[in-house]
């Protein structure tokens, strides 16, 4: 025990500048942002004897199956941000979750698009192509009873030698079960999926079969991160998803999806009446004039609204006292534009 605790004591060391094999998979699932510990969860503890287990889960599905739902609930906390609005799904997301002595490193990824080829859509494009070719075990997330065209292209990208697990997402709509296991036969007799799961991402127990199912496809070796994290997304991460998520609630189907966050100013200051005090800037980049208006609102109410909503949700999830400004900027054509896209995050 006091051997493990040792090992995890360097691996906190490590996890800025993680080395070998582990620290190489790790930072190119997760991109190259400092680490987090955003809450505490409760943690199984592992069997005595029982050897440590670890690996990628990579989440891949077309815009809005479910699959930052699906990750939160994995995760035990909200660390992707989602929404009814398709593709509010940026960034490759590491969620982590220790269950007993298997750590679960889950892998989030935008809806692969295949519609328009904008700058912006091949850069998730590549977000996905580069999640599923590293990963030890590919969730494959569609809705139960449909398997749509764009369903199918995302099961083309898969790699052959890496098992998937068809994740039928959302059984909960599925009004006549009845006509669930033709459909499910269908599948099979189409695409061989290592297992076949009809589940609700919004139902506990669910989440917790899923657990059992991917475990056995982890290979046994020390878990990457310590028992109790989250993310190694950044704090200034979460910020910027956090006012993303309620720029997209707060605006419903008026915004299109081309509008995003960037943060300006992210400076944690002393405080000895709060703890921690952060001061966060960011702005809303908007492609149009009027889509400015639509989020200032009336009277700049919306604007105060999400700038609220996000501080709440931040001071909870970081744990400190949140002050946030928001700005809204036009700048037209920037999702076709590579340089611009680069420029606000995106690789
Ligand atoms: N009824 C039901 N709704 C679900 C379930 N899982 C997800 N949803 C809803 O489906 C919508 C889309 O969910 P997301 O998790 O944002 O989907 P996504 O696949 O990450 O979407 P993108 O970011 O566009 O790729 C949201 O309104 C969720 O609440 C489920 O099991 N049952």
């Amino acid at each position: 025990m006091r051997d493990r605790r040792r090992r995890h004591r360097r691996a906190r060391h490590r996890r800025l500048a993680p080395r070998g094999r582990a620290g190489r998979r790790r930072r190119r699932a997760a991109g190259a942002e400092g680490p987090v510990q955003v809450s505490e969860t409760p943690i199984e503890t592992p069997m005595p004897g029982e050897p440590q287990r670890c690996g990628l889960v990579a989440i891949v599905g077309k815009p809005n199956v479910g699959k930052s739902t699906l990750l939160n609930a994995l995760v035990g906390q909200k660390i992707s941000i989602t929404s009814r609005k398709a593709q509010t799904t940026r960034h490759r997301i590491t969620g982590i979750r220790t269950v007993g002595a298997v750590q679960y490193v889950f892998v989030d990824t935008p809806g692969f698009q295949t519609r328009h080829s904008t700058a912006l859509n091949r850069s998730l494009n590549k977000a996905v192509l580069g999640a599923v070719g590293d990963v030890d075990v590919v969730l494959v997330v569609v809705e139960a009873g449909k398997l749509a065209p764009a369903d199918e292209k995302v099961i083309q990208l898969l790699k052959p030698g890496i098992p998937a697990v068809l994740v039928a997402n959302k059984l909960d709509q599925v009004n006549r079960r009845a006509e669930l296991a033709p459909w499910l036969q269908d599948v099979q007799a189409r695409h061989a999926f290592a297992e076949y799961v009809p589940m609700s991402a919004k139902n506990a127990k669910d989440i917790e079969r899923l657990f059992a199912i991917v475990g056995k496809f982890l290979p046994e070796q020390p878990w990457f991160y310590e028992e109790d994290e989250l993310t190694d997304r950044s704090e200034k991460f979460l910020a910027s998803e956090t006012v993303r998520e309620k720029l997209f609630r707060l605006t419903g189907e008026e915004l299109p999806y081309t509008s995003t966050v960037v943060i300006d100013k992210f400076d944690e200051e002393p405080s000895p009446k709060h703890g921690r005090f952060i001061r966060i800037a960011a702005t809303i980049i908007v492609e149009r004039d009027g889509h400015k208006a639509i989020v200032i609102g009336d009277k700049g109410e919306r604007l105060k609204r999400i700038g609220t909503e996000a501080r709440q949700e931040l001071e909870k999830l970081l744990g400190a006292k949140v002050f946030i400004e928001l700005w809204v900027k036009v700048r037209t054509g920037w999702a076709d534009d590579e340089a611009r896209v680069r420029s606000f995050g995106y690789e």
